[in-house]
């Protein structure tokens, strides 16, 4: 996600404390997790505070759900907190030689669909920025927007949307990581990060984190306070998984005895599993004092439990997840003839399932720890016609063709924000039927489909899927068929 509650953190290039990474690893996953143009795009844009503030009319948003108008000078200007057919006072925050962001600072004229924010932490935290937007408004402006998009892009009179994947817009997180903020005075603030701001601000109840999460925070915070290295305790990662809630605490030096005893009495109290996280790549679970454990967590898809780490990827909105997996599987019609590819595949939330009903399923990942995990989790769940293999998708040498670049059926892909260029690129060598791409990112959505479109596939279902309620965030489905198929 896009935001503080910081999702690609998640995915840190961590390992356990028994493993040293590959030089060649070392550098895919640097490269893999990159920052994302966004951050580069920020070298270029100049803090605006010589730029006054101004008042706009709001005729439209872009597919985030920014409100799109033109500066007095004509520059694009995208401001957040502002809704369509508003009048608004705007302070620039950042500008180009062609366009600015801004802020709302004053809402002149309100839009009679402008709602009061649900959380306490809104006007401050950088969380969740559009709960002035009744969630169904969300959705549909977010589609409509796309639509746009889509069309002009694609050169295309109507899509044929599907109805919008969505679940309860509040408690939804099952994971998120915090950082914890000292004052100078001792004071500890745990949260997430005010807007445009360093500062940590301390959020006592989130409104999208999974209820459990909030309790479990609530019981640690004195707790935190009484440790011996609470001055080094830097994040807290959160998980709501069956059968209880995980603490993965990041400490920048050992705990003592005292402090260990603590930890202890409060995951026994609390009924949370409680894992220290010591350097980067050394992990001790209060649980399972064997340091050669695996760490291995666990959530449920389609029947199967997926076994991953804390470091690993996985999807955060649970509920959603599930009826995406099924969505997949239903519009890419699986049969137990179909050889299907899955690129982007983590630690196979979409493998296990597509294997339960084809004939065999070849999944590539990036990091090779989640590699691994495919392969425990195949054979956990019983499926032996599974084949997993690490590379990376952003540079694909089809001279030395890897096994897995070769004709199959049907192609699902879920790439991360940076798309799959190179991948779609390759689509001569894999020739499936039916492509399903799981985006979540539009821009290089549409990059990439544009590239399948001049290849002969063309777009036969769409529709959005809503992880991320209240947020920026927008991530879709798209199916496309080859003209032949
Ligand atoms: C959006 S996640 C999807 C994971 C999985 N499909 C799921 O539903 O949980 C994208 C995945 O792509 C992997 N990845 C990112 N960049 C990659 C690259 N250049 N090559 C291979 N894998 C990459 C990440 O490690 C991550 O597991």
């Amino acid at each position: 996600m896009a935001n503080n509650i910081d999702l690609t953190n998640l995915s840190q290039s961590v390992r356990p404390h028994n493993k040293k990474p590959r030089q060649d690893e070392k550098t895919l996953m640097a490269k893999i997790f990159r920052p994302t143009t966004k951050a580069k795009n920020k070298k270029h844009l100049s803090h605006a505070k010589q730029l006054p503030d101004f008042t706009a009319h709001i005729e439209k948003y872009d597919h985030e759900l920014k409100a799109i108008t033109k500066a007095n000078d004509g520059r694009i200007t995208f401001i957040t907190g502002a809704m369509k057919g508003e009048e608004v006072k705007v302070r620039p925050i950042q500008y180009t030689k062609n366009l600015i962001h801004a802020d709302t600072i004053e809402v002149i004229t309100a839009s009679a669909d402008r709602v009061e924010p649900p959380c306490e932490h809104f006007a401050k935290c950088g969380g969740c920025q559009l709960q002035y937007i009744a969630p169904a408004t969300q959705l549909v402006e977010k589609q409509h927007a796309l639509d746009g998009l889509i069309k002009k892009k694609l050169k295309l009179d109507t899509l044929a949307w599907q109805p919008s994947i969505t679940g309860s817009s509040e408690g939804y997180r099952r994971t998120a990581r915090l950082a914890v903020w000292h004052e100078t005075n001792g004071a500890i603030s745990i949260g997430f990060r005010e807007q445009h701001a360093k500062r940590i601000i301390d959020v006592d109840h989130c409104l999208i984190l999974a209820p459990s999460l909030t309790k479990t925070v609530q019981a640690f915070r004195p707790v935190l306070d009484k440790l011996n290295a609470r001055r080094h305790v830097t994040h807290l990662q959160l998980f709501s998984l069956a059968p209880q809630d995980v603490l993965v605490i990041r400490t920048l030096k050992a705990m003592t005895d005292a402090d260990m005893t603590r930890l202890s009495d409060y995951a026994a109290a609390n009924n949370v599993r409680v894992i220290l996280q010591t350097d980067k790549t050394e992990f001790i679970d209060l649980v399972c004092a064997d340091k050669s454990a695996d760490f291995l967590l666990s959530y449920a898809i389609d029947d199967m439990q997926l076994q991953f780490q804390p470091k690993d990827f996985i999807q955060i909105n649970d509920e959603v997840n599930q009826q995406m997996v099924a969505q997949a599987i239903a519009w890419l019609q699986v049969e137990q003839h179909d050889t299907i590819l899955d690129l982007f595949s983590g630690v196979g939330n979409f493998t296990l399932p597509l294997a339960k009903r084809a004939k065999e399923v070849f999944a590539v990942e990036g990091v090779s720890d989640m590699v691994r995990r495919i392969k425990t989790n195949a054979e956990l769940n019983k499926l032996t016609n599974i084949h997993a293999y690490q590379a990376d998708l952003s540079e694909i040498n089809d001279r030395k063709k890897p096994k897995w670049l070769k004709p199959i059926d049907k192609l699902l892909l879920d790439p991360a924000r940076d798309g799959a260029m190179d991948v779609v690129k390759k689509i001569p060598l894999l020739k499936p039927n039916q492509i399903l791409y799981v985006s979540c990112n539009p821009a290089t959505m549409l990059r990439d489909l544009e590239i399948l479109q001049s290849a002969d596939y063309h777009l036969t279902k769409i529709g959005l899927i809503n992880m991320f309620p209240h947020t920026h965030h927008v991530e879709a489905m798209a199916l496309l068929e080859h003209k032949k198929a």
